[in-house]
């Protein structure tokens, strides 16, 4: 009985194939998702180069996290896992560089694998070549198309040593042979992605001299940034910021980095791209839906997706402890999503059930993601019979005409590009429309094993699963 993306096979060790969520009436009750992807990431950063013991807890037991894990291992850095994982104590290595540790990796490089994890090869790239040694970072055929250029021509100026990434494009593989920063000043470009100014930012307390990095042009997903140098806040790293003009964020033009890590008790938000399946889920059923543990104030940006399900026409409330959905009648609308990228496919699928074209901007960088995630994703919703105009920066998509119609023909069957998030979102089709397949469900296991299992549970239907053996329904 598949319950989880990790152990997606049936009785007899079938790998299951593809699933099918069940539709029905409103989906109605509260979830809890698990821990950030993106705070588990840092914390492991700063915990791991700390002085003194961490307890992470709330952490995200997933692909992404055990891959950082696993690399931190690699180094000498002890991560005991507490509660299944939920809880990590983490022994740090300390900022200064040790000889002990340099010796680890002074003749061949430590190999890394890093699988398909933006955060965790950009952290690394950037945290190791400040903590001195030899590596290879290396992941899956997709993170060998992923950009890390502007990173690494970034630190290359300003390093003692070595650093090149390896794929066409400059893409990952990265090779390392670093005795540490020189503490030159940096220039970074953020159109690609915010990882590189985050990961130079980590990195600073671990060079422990003070650093100077200059952002060269824009810089997307700029919550991810505030989120950095608030986590790096609660180990001790200090950051100064320099903007251009009045408008703080968006002319943002210079980072200060200074201070040591010291290890400390941090708590793990849930994942708030997490939550937006959820809240999507209330939206296109008109159901009702709370997220436990994310409020206004939290750190990660993507809290504000479910404002802009409320600009769509649901009802938004929050307290001191979650955020709720009402779904309402859905209004297409126009909107900037460039600070929340990672829900842009949650919100083109809600999109399909508005009474008019939705249109999302200011996400050219979702062409670098686990996979094209504005091309792959307009192929997939033209599946459905919708239309959808693919821009440079984003899309347009306009809502289904006649939903019912999509039982007559057969099953569609939803290509996923082993991409998480094509997945889950491409699950809440199936509140809604009978015959939609799902190829790929275990690809979820990059941040959310337990998607499939959480969803049956807040929908109380079971899902429909194919195996390479069978079709069934399993029990929830
Ligand atoms: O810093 C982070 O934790 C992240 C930043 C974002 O990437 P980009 O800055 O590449 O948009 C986001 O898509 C990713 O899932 C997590
Ligand atoms: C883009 C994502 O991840 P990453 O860049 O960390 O691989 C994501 O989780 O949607």
């Amino acid at each position: 009985m598949p319950q989880s993306a990790s152990t997606l096979t049936d009785s007899d060790s079938s790998p299951v194939t593809r699933v099918s969520v069940v539709p029905g009436g409103p989906v109605e009750g509260k979830m809890r998702p698990p821990g950030s992807k993106s705070l588990t990431n840092r914390a492991l950063i700063c915990a791991a180069f700390a002085s003194g013991t961490s307890r992470l807890s709330g952490t995200l037991v997933s692909e992404d996290t055990e891959v950082m894990i696993e690399s931190l291992a690699k180094i000498g850095v002890s991560i005991k896992p507490v509660d299944g994982g939920r809880t990590l104590v983490v022994e740090g290595v300390g900022g200064v560089v040790s000889d002990d540790a340099r010796k680890i990796s002074s003749e061949t490089p430590v190999e890394m694998f890093i699988a398909n994890s933006g955060t965790t090869v950009r952290f690394l790239t950037a945290a190791l070549s400040a903590f001195g040694g030899k590596y290879r970072l290396s992941g899956i055929d997709r993170m060998h198309e992923r950009p890390i250029g502007d990173l690494v021509d970034a630190i290359a100026p300003a390093l003692d040593g070595s650093i090149a990434a390896t794929s066409e494009g400059k893409c990952p593989p990265v090779d390392i042979d670093s005795k540490g920063w020189t503490g030159q000043p940096m220039r970074v470009g953020g159109g690609v992605s915010s990882q590189y100014l985050s990961g130079l930012m980590m990195a600073g307390p671990i060079a422990s001299k003070p650093i100077r990095i200059e952002i060269v042009g824009e810089m997307v997903s700029i919550p991810y940034v505030r989120m950095t140098a608030r986590l790096m806040e609660s180990f001790g790293g200090v950051t100064g910021w320099e903007f251009d003009g009045d408008e703080p964020w968006s002319g943002l033009r210079c980072v200060n980095v200074e201070g040591s890590y010291q290890g400390c008790e941090f708590d793990v938000e849930p994942d708030a791209s997490a939550a937006s399946y959820f809240w999507a889920a209330a939206a296109i059923s008109g159901g009702r839906v709370r997220v436990e543990g994310l409020t206004e104030n939290a750190t990660q940006g993507d809290v504000r997706f479910a404002r802009v399900l409320e600009q769509m026409g649901c009802q938004y409330s929050s307290d001191e402890n979650g955020i709720t959905i009402q779904g309402g009648p859905l209004s297409g609308i126009d909107v900037e999503m460039g600070e929340i990228s990672d829900t842009v496919q949650t919100l083109a699928v809600v999109a399909l059930f508005a009474d008019g074209p939705t249109r999302v901007r200011g996400v050219a960088h979702n062409r670098f993601k686990e996979t094209d995630r504005i091309g792959n994703l307009a192929i997939e919703l033209r599946k459905l019979g919708a239309r959808v105009d693919e821009h440079d920066d984003g899309l347009t998509i306009h809502p289904l005409s006649d939903p019912a119609r999509l039982s007559v023909g057969g099953p569609v069957v939803m290509e996923t590009y082993n991409d998480h998030r094509m997945a889950m979102s491409f699950a809440l089709l199936g509140l809604r429309l009978p015959g939609i397949e799902i190829l790929n469900p275990a690809c979820t296991r990059k941040t959310y094993p337990d998607f499939w299992a959480d969803l049956q549970t807040l929908t109380g239907r079971s899902h429909v699963w194919t195996t390479t053996g069978a079709t069934g329904a399993v029990a929830p």
